[in-house]
This record gives C-alpha cells, sequence and structure tokens, in this order.
C-alpha cells in the first residue's frame, strides 16, 4: 500500500460523513436552498482564490523547470475550469457569478485557507501537497459517488456540476498530485510522514465542516463585518 493508500483509510470516516452530508446530497438529488448555495459560491470564489495564491507559493519554493510547471498547469485549472460548476450553482439559483464576488470569508472558509496558508508557508512540500490533496480527492469522490447514486441525467439541475467532478480532468489532478506525495513521502522522516498525515487529515474534517457552513449559512457572529485579510 502506498502512502496516500494510507492517508485514504485513514480518513474513511470523514469522507463517508462528507458523502451523506445534506448539502453533497442535496445536489445528487437536486434540492439545496438557494440561500445555501449562495452562501457556499460566496465562500468557494475566495477560497479558490487563495487555492491559486497557494499553489503560487508551492510554484515559488519550486527548483525544478518540471515542478514549475505542474503548478503553472495548476493555477490555469483552477482560474478557467473551476468557474463552470460555480456558474451550474449560479444558473440555478439565476444570480449574476458577479455579484457573489468580494465577500468576506465566513469563520469556516476562513480557518481553512489559514491552515492550508500555515502549511504552504511554514511546511516542507510533502507538507503542502497533504494539506492540498483533500481539495480535488474529496470532490473527485463525490463526483463518483453522486453519479452511482443518482445517474443524472442531462436534465437534473446539477448535472454540470457533478459531471465536472467525476471528470477524468479531475481524476488526473487527483491522481497526478497523489504520486508526487507518495514520492515525496517514500523520502521523508517518520516524524515528517506524521506532519503530512496530520495536515491531511485537518484538510478532510475542514472539507466536511465547509460544507456544513455552506448548509447552515454560517456568519461571524456580532454586527461590525470583518473583511478577508
Ligand atoms: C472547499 C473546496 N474544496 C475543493 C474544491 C474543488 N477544487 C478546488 S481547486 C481544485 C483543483 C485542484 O488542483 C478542486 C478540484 C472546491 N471547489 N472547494
Amino acid at each position: 500500500m502506498c502512502f496516500t493508500d494510507h492517508l485514504r483509510q485513514e480518513n474513511n470516516d470523514i469522507f463517508a460523513l462528507i458523502f451523506e452530508h445534506p448539502f453533497v446530497q442535496g445536489v445528487g438529488n437536486g434540492t439545496i436552498p438557494d440561500k445555501a448555495l449562495a452562501h457556499y459560491i460566496k465562500a468557494d470564489f475566495e477560497y479558490l482564490n487563495a487555492f491559486m495564491q497557494i499553489y503560487g507559493i508551492a510554484l515559488a519554493k519550486s527548483k525544478k523547470r518540471e515542478d514549475i510547471a505542474y503548478f503553472f498547469d495548476q493555477i490555469n485549472f483552477v482560474l478557467n475550469d473551476e468557474i463552470h460548476p460555480h456558474r451550474n450553482f449560479c444558473d440555478h439559483i439565476g444570480v449574476k457569478y458577479e455579484d457573489l464576488q468580494g465577500h468576506p470569508l465566513p469563520p469556516t472558509a476562513d480557518h481553512y485557507i489559514k491552515h492550508m496558508m500555515y502549511h504552504a508557508q511554514m511546511g516542507t512540500s510533502g507538507e503542502i501537497l497533504g494539506a492540498l490533496l483533500p481539495c480535488p480527492w474529496t470532490y473527485l469522490e463525490i463526483g463518483k459517488e453522486l453519479m452511482k447514486q443518482f445517474h443524472p441525467t442531462r436534465d437534473h439541475p446539477f448535472y454540470d456540476w457533478i459531471s465536472f467532478y467525476a471528470s477524468d480532468e479531475v481524476e488526473k489532478t487527483t491522481t497526478e498530485m497523489r504520486s508526487r506525495l507518495d514520492i515525496l513521502a517514500a523520502n521523508a522522516s517518520k516524524s515528517e510522514q506524521d506532519l503530512i498525515s496530520e495536515a491531511f487529515r485537518k484538510s478532510c474534517q475542514l472539507e466536511l465542516k465547509f460544507w456544513e457552513m455552506a448548509y447552515t449559512c454560517e456568519e461571524w457572529p456580532g454586527e461590525k463585518k470583518v473583511t478577508n485579510q
């Protein structure tokens, strides 16, 4: 068993909770309150900006041309392809994408991006990938799980969202990140491997909490608005 197989096995409890979360099940059966969809897109637009910045930090720390090219391609993917599933949600609720951009991150999304930023700034390359991997991996499995459970056809309201995440491109992104992490972990000490596992598990848990944040329209308490600083 390779390192990332172990990670997947150790976090099976969280993957299972994600698949059965009411937001994720609501994507499958086409019923999610509009409010929750809007809350999700607002937070996810900012999350994807942060994700690209983290790839940028990883790129800046890369020495080999091939690694630079890898992070560059991943930024390009998030920038130009990840907008399609967002547009699917926007079209469904009849809201312009632009109106859901530039909003402050709710607490859970704020915590998640700061967790990834921490590993990007303070950790090894393995730790960075450990913190990033649950992002494509949980979404790929959600896409496949919803395909299996609901067999959506083109007339399903979230057909584009589900088929995007169940696609070969997202599979390729996940497989490539896994193989890169497997190589780094194979050359890492036991204590570094433990740090990678810890970063991976927290990101899985924060993925689950992100769905909950969107479903409950989580906000910061109090009257004064916060910013994304
Ligand atoms: C909270 C949250 N987690 C994961 C994704 C999915 N996702 C984000 S970036 C990316 C590509 C990675 O190279 C994928 C698959 C999302 N949209 N929002």
